[in-house]
């Protein structure tokens, strides 16, 4: 069974991806039970004919026995300037939302997609005490997609022809393009771009989401799809690699801290966080965007 707690916009278009591909039962569990039963009473007419699955809704925690994931999608409040605006409430809320998964589905694989995603991330697996290689934190796929969509506009090229656009480090201000490492129809970007285009890029991929809410309230369908592609690969035991944010334990010279790194997984959660070569300046953004993420952790716990 696939549980995503917070059934707002984001968790109910991921439950409506599951469900309609027929991918295995679903419950959302919001703190509005109400909101779970009424998203779930819509999704239901999208599931397949053909589907043995069922979705249902509850405010009900205690339902979460048989989770074999957890998309944790909750969140107490709309921020306006910067992901972490609400990050005390939110940290409290993860923490009381680790207890309860601990107590009722302690060897589920857990997808944080909240925000502050980096910080929820670290103190979701401190707090649960689960192995840091259950608990991924789904965002920088999202980030690397815009990438590999600014790219692909700048270049006017199909999508298709982009391999290996990807974003490292914070879901925030100090993300990562990693730009040494696309390569475009078999060729390194790097030649195709000077400096400058390359920050203009990198500062459109870092500010996509507040161009994004110039034109409609708030992302939705491309942080689901990037979760729904991580659950899709976990229930069909499938390999993926892809960036994700875990706590890291000495890769890439980082701990204590949580941040997008690529990663693998299998039908059993992550297995690999792969070690890429990155170029001095990729290297030492990195580490940047690993002590913000850290002052960030040591501003709530000291
Ligand atoms: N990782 C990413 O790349 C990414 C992208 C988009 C949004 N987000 C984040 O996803 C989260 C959800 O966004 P949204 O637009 O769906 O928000 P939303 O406000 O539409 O929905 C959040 C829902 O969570 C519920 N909720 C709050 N506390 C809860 C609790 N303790 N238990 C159960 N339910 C609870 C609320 O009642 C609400 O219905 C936000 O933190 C947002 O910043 C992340």
């Amino acid at each position: 069974m696939i549980s995503i707690i917070g059934s707002g916009r984001v968790g109910s278009s991921i439950a409506f991806l599951c469900a309609s591909n027929a991918l295995d039962d679903v419950l959302l569990i919001n703190r509005n039970k109400d909101k779970a039963i009424g998203e779930s009473l819509d999704i239901t007419n999208a599931i397949p004919q053909t589907s043995e699955f069922s979705i249902h809704g509850t405010d009900d925690f205690s339902k979460l026995t048989d989770s074999d994931i957890v998309v944790i999608a909750a969140s107490t409040g709309i921020y306006s300037k910067d992901r972490s605006e609400n990050m005390v409430s939110q940290i409290n809320m993860i923490k009381d939302i680790a207890e309860k998964i601990k107590r009722y589905c302690p060897s589920t694989v857990v997808l944080v997609v909240s925000n502050p995603l980096d910080v929820l991330t670290y103190f979701f697996q401190k707090e649960s005490g689960f192995s840091r290689f259950k608990v991924i934190g789904i965002a920088s796929s999202l980030d690397s997609s815009r990438f590999r969509y600014l790219i692909s506009e700048k270049l006017s090229i199909p999508n298709s022809s982009i391999l290996d656009a990807l974003v490292l480090g914070e879901h925030g201000d100090s993300m990562v393009p990693i730009f040494s490492k696309v390569r475009v129809n078999g060729t390194s970007l790097s030649s195709m771009l000077d400096d400058d285009e390359k920050s203009v890029i990198s500062n459109k991929v870092k500010n996509y989401w507040l161009e994004l809410r110039k034109f409609k309230s708030r992302s939705q369908f491309g942080i689901a799809k990037n979760t729904f592609d991580v659950i899709e690969a976990i229930v069909n035991k499938k390999e993926l690699s892809f960036p994700a944010s875990v706590v890291l334990d000495g890769e890439y010279g980082q701990s204590n801290v949580a941040m997008g790194v690529p990663v693998r997984i299998n039908g059993h959660g992550l297995f690999e966080i792969e070690q890429i070569e990155l170029d001095e300046s990729e290297t030492e953004q990195l580490a940047n965007s690993s002590k913000k993420i850290q002052n960030q952790i040591n501003s709530v716990l000291s």
